[in-house]
C-alpha cells in the first residue's frame, strides 16, 4: 500500500501514561486509532483481541503498529527549559557556579554560534539528540543572534520536534563581544525572529516563537518592559530564569533594589503570567511562591543542572502543594544530559536530599516525576489539551519503549536486547516502569512519534 493512502494507524500492545500525579494508567491488549492527516486520536479500545486486530489489518487506509511483548508506548518527553546552543558543553563544567560558569565556558560558545554553518551543526545534532532520547517538545533558548535562533527553528521543523523557540535577550552585563546593542534592537530582533517563525510555520502547529529575556541581570529595565509590552500584545509565552544561585539572587536584589523580590522584577515589567515559564525557582521566598502563584506562571524544575552548577535544590513538593505548576528541564549545559529521563531520575534524588532536611513528604515518587515529564510539561507549556497523555483528541506524541528480557535459559540475551534494563518476567508493569526510570536510556526508546509522524527509529544493530 502507498503511504498516501494510510488514512489512519492503529497502534496496539501495552499503554502507559499518567493520570493523576501519582498514578500511572496501564493498558493492556488495547488500541489507540490516530488519524494520519491531524495525527490526532481518534479512539482508545481498552482492550482488543487478536481478531479485531485482524479486521483492522485487511482494512483498505490503516496501518497497524504493534508494541512488541513487553514493550509499552509511553507520552513523549517534555523539556521545558533547554539551551540549544550549549548542548556542545554538555559535561563540560568543572567545579564552577553559575556566574562563573556563564563567563567562562558559555557566553564564548553561545557567541561563535553566529557562524550560521557552526549553528546549524550543533542544532541538527541537538535535535536528532534530543529525539532519540525521546522528548517530543522543547522549549529552547537560542542565542542573541538572529540568524542562528532562525536557523534553530527551522532545524526543529524539518526534524518534526515541536519546540518553542527564543531568541536570547541580553542587553546588560554581559561580556562586550556578546551583549545586545541596545533596548530597542534586542525587542525589534525578538520580533524579527517571531516573524520568521510565523512564516515557517503560520498556525504555530510545531514551532512557536518564546520571548526570552535572559534573566533579570542581563536585562535593562527598558529591556524587561519592552518584551512585557510585546508579551501583552503578541500573546505569546516567555521563558527566563529565576532564583537559582544564591549570588544570583543577591545580584538582583542588588541591580533592582525598588523591588521587594527577584520575582517582583518580572512582575513589575508585565513577565510574570500563565504563559511564564520560570526554571530553577530553587531560592523564592514564601511571598514569592505566593505571587508565582497569584499570577499563575509555571516552573520548570531542572534538577541536573541544580546539581552539576552546585546551585541548590528545589522544593518541588512546596511547588506542588502550593498549586503551582511544574516542568522538568534538562537546562543543557548546565544540567549535562539532554534526556528528561534523566531529569525524572535526578528529580526523585534531588526529593530525597530535601527529604532529609524537610521530612519524607518531600519525596517523589516514580509517577509523580514522570507526571512531570510528561503532563506536568504540557501544562507549563500551555499544551495540556494537546500533548502528554493518551486521550482522544490529543495528538499523538509519543515513543515505544523497550526493555531486555532476560531468557529463562542460562546464556546470552539473543541480538544484545533493548538497552540496560533487564527484565526477568516476574516484574509488574509499574515495576518494569521503575526500572527504566533508574536504569534506562535512550538505548530503550525504539521509536519516536510527533503529531502522528514518525520522526526517530532506532538504528537496528
Ligand atoms: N542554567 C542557566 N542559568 C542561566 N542564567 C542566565 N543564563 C543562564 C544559562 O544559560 N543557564
Ligand atoms: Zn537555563
Amino acid at each position: 500500500m502507498e503511504i498516501s493512502e494510510i488514512r489512519r494507524t492503529v497502534y496496539v500492545g501495552t499503554f502507559i501514561y499518567s493520570t493523576s500525579l501519582t498514578k500511572l494508567e496501564v493498558l493492556e491488549n488495547a488500541a489507540v486509532i490516530v488519524g494520519v492527516d491531524k495525527g490526532t486520536i481518534l479512539a482508545i479500545e481498552k482492550t482488543v483481541t487478536e481478531e479485531t486486530v485482524g479486521l483492522w489489518e485487511g482494512e483498505v487506509g490503516t496501518k497497524i503498529v504493534r508494541a512488541g511483548e513487553g514493550q509499552f508506548f509511553f507520552p513523549g518527553f517534555i523539556d521545558t527549559h533547554i539551551h540549544a546552543p550549549q548542548y556542545p558543553n554538555s559535561g563540560i563544567f568543572g567545579s564552577s557556579t553559575l556566574l562563573d560558569w556563564l563567563d567562562r565556558y558559555t557566553f564564548p560558545l553561545e557567541a561563535s554560534l553566529s557562524n550560521p554553518s557552526k549553528a546549524h551543526r550543533v542544532y541538527a545534532r541537538c535535535v536528532s539528540r534530543t529525539l532519540s532520547h525521546g522528548t517530543t517538545t522543547a522549549a529552547y533558548y537560542a542565542t542573541r543572534d538572529v540568524t542562528s535562533t532562525n536557523i534553530l527553528a527551522s532545524v526543529c521543523f524539518a526534524a518534526g520536534q515541536r519546540a518553542f523557540v527564543g531568541r536570547c535577550c541580553m542587553d546588560c552585563l554581559s561580556p562586550d563581544y556578546y551583549r545586545d546593542e541596545s533596548p530597542a534592537q534586542a525587542i525589534a530582533d525578538t520580533k524579527a525572529c517571531a516573524n520568521y517563525i510565523d512564516k515557517l510555520d503560520p498556525t504555530h502547529a510545531l514551532v512557536t516563537p518564546i520571548i526570552t529575556p535572559r534573566f533579570a541581570p542581563s536585562c535593562s529595565r527598558e529591556l524587561l518592559a519592552g518584551l512585557g509590552a510585546y508579551m501583552a500584545e503578541s500573546g505569546l509565552p516567555c521563558q527566563t530564569h529565576i532564583s537559582e544561585n544564591k549570588a544570583e539572587v543577591a545580584f538582583v536584589a542588588e541591580l533592582f533594589p525598588e523591588y521587594d523580590s527577584y520575582a517582583s522584577v518580572y512582575d513589575a515589567y508585565g513577565l510574570l503570567q500563565p504563559k511564564t515559564v520560570l526554571a530553577h525557582a530553587i531560592y523564592l521566598s514564601d511571598a514569592e511562591i505566593a505571587l508565582v502563584k497569584r499570577r499563575g506562571a509555571k516552573v520548570s524544575h531542572c534538577p541536573v543542572s541544580n546539581t552539576a552548577l552546585t546551585s541548590g535544590a528545589a522544593k518541588v513538593r512546596r511547588l506542588l502543594d502550593e498549586g503551582i505548576v511544574v516542568g522538568l528541564g534538562t537546562d543543557v549545559s548546565g544540567g549535562y544530559s539532554p534526556s528528561i529521563l534523566e531529569a525524572a531520575r535526578q528529580a526523585t534524588m534531588t526529593s530525597r536530599f530535601v527529604a532529609l532536611t524537610d521530612g519524607e513528604a518531600a519525596k517523589l515518587g516514580v509517577e509523580e516525576a514522570l507526571y512531570l515529564a510528561t503532563r506536568g510539561g504540557a501544562e507549563v507549556l500551555g499544551l495540556e489539551k494537546k500533548v502528554g497523555a493518551f486521550e482522544l483528541g490529543m495528538e499523538w506524541d509519543a515513543i515505544l519503549v523497550g526493555l531486555t528480557d532476560v531468557p529463562e535459559e542460562l546464556g546470552e540475551v539473543v541480538g544484545g536486547g533493548m538497552g540496560p534494563v533487564d527484565v526477568f518476567g516476574w516484574e509488574s508493569w509499574l515495576e518494569k516502569v521503575a526500572k527504566w526510570v533508574y536504569c534506562g536510556d535512550d538505548r530503550n526508546v525504539l521509536k519516536v512519534w510527533v503529531s502522528g509522524k514518525i520522526v526517530h527509529n532506532k538504528p537496528e544493530q
